[in-house]
């Protein structure tokens, strides 16, 4: 897939989903779940205060009849509500609605009324760049300073959302400051060793290389210049940052400095999770929401 437009070809097709949004009352989530109820993709259970959530709706013309509400008095309220309803197999995706990221996370790793596997959970974002294919970032908005394991985890994670929008082996780029290994930079070290157990095959259904520069990663240009010879120089479909600061500052550039089009879940969890940043689009999430949808083939 190349866009957000054929991911919406593929996922037309798929069954609608049930959708638990946590603290609904917010007009660009409601507009993006009306969009993907409108286009067949999921019906919602919208938790949260329920006289914003049908004042909202109204003023954007969004009939509440297709959707369930279930009244909440507060943000905590209503991420254990959309929680438990994941939990229970009620709901089918959970979305982060008007909540801040760590609340709505910390519920989801509660271990009464959580989603946690066993496995890691981390953020993956897709977002449609000029080199004519969609490429992944992770992990821009959960794992604040991963280790070497929780790297692997990651990459798994990265890679399993990579085979559904049909990247069968995908090139992972360990991002870094410089393409060179530095004993002071620690990005470079955890880069040198993912490469290497790649190349021993250690870690299975990608291709593994860094550590490589953003731009060396991305542009073929750039890594011939640089003299560059790897597998993944110039043509990285997953982008794996070193931590939360590298991604979530990167994943803001994509949107606001280069103006493209992302979406972002978390995986690793029972279900996947729509989450994007509050002052995200209602289009981030809507494609947001096209993402779980797929995801949830994993
Ligand atoms: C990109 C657009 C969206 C954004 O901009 S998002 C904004 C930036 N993101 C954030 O602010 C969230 C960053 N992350 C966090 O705040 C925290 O890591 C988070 C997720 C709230 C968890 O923190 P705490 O509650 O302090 O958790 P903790 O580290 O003490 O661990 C508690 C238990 O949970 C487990 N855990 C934590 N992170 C995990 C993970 N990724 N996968 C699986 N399990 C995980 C951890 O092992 C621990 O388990 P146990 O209780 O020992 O069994």
């Amino acid at each position: 897939m190349r866009t957000f437009e054929e991911m919406y070809n593929y996922v037309k097709d798929l069954p609608p989903k049930t959708i638990a949004v946590a603290q609904a009352a917010d007009e660009d989530v409601l507009e993006a779940i009306k969009e993907a109820h409108e286009r067949g993709i999921v019906k919602a259970i919208l938790v949260g205060d329920k006289e914003k959530i049908e004042r909202i709706a109204s003023s954007i013309s969004m009939p509440l009849k297709y959707h369930e509400i279930i009244d909440t008095k507060s943000n905590l309220e209503a991420c254990r509500e959309a929680v438990k309803l994941v939990s229970e197999d009620k709901a089918d995706i959970l979305m982060k609605g008007l909540v801040q990221t760590a609340e709505i996370l910390r519920v989801v790793l509660d271990k009464e009324i959580g989603l946690r596997t066993g496995r890691t959970l981390s953020h993956v974002a897709v977002f449609e760049s000029p080199y004519n294919r969609l490429i992944l970032l992770t992990d821009a908005a959960m794992n604040i300073a991963p280790d070497l394991k929780v790297k692997i985890d990651i990459i798994l994670n990265a890679v399993d959302v990579a085979r559904q929008i049909g990247i069968d082996a995908p090139r992972v780029a360990v991002l870094g400051a410089v393409e060179t290994v530095n004993p002071d930079m620690q990005a470079t070290l955890d880069a040198a060793i993912l490469s290497k157990m790649s190349e021993r095959g250690q870690i299975k259904g990608a291709i593994i290389d860094g550590p490589l520069a953003l731009d060396n990663a991305l542009s073929v240009e750039a890594a011939r210049h640089k003299g560059i010879i790897s597998p993944v120089a110039g043509n990285a479909d997953i982008l794996l940052v070193p931590d939360i600061e590298a991604g979530n500052m990167l994943y803001k550039a994509i949107t606001y400095i280069a103006e493209r089009r992302i979406a972002g879940i978390i995986m690793g969890a029972k279900r996947p999770i729509v989450l994007t940043s509050r002052a995200d689009s209602s289009e981030a999430k809507f494609n947001s929401i096209m993402l779980a949808s797929l995801a949830s083939n994993v």
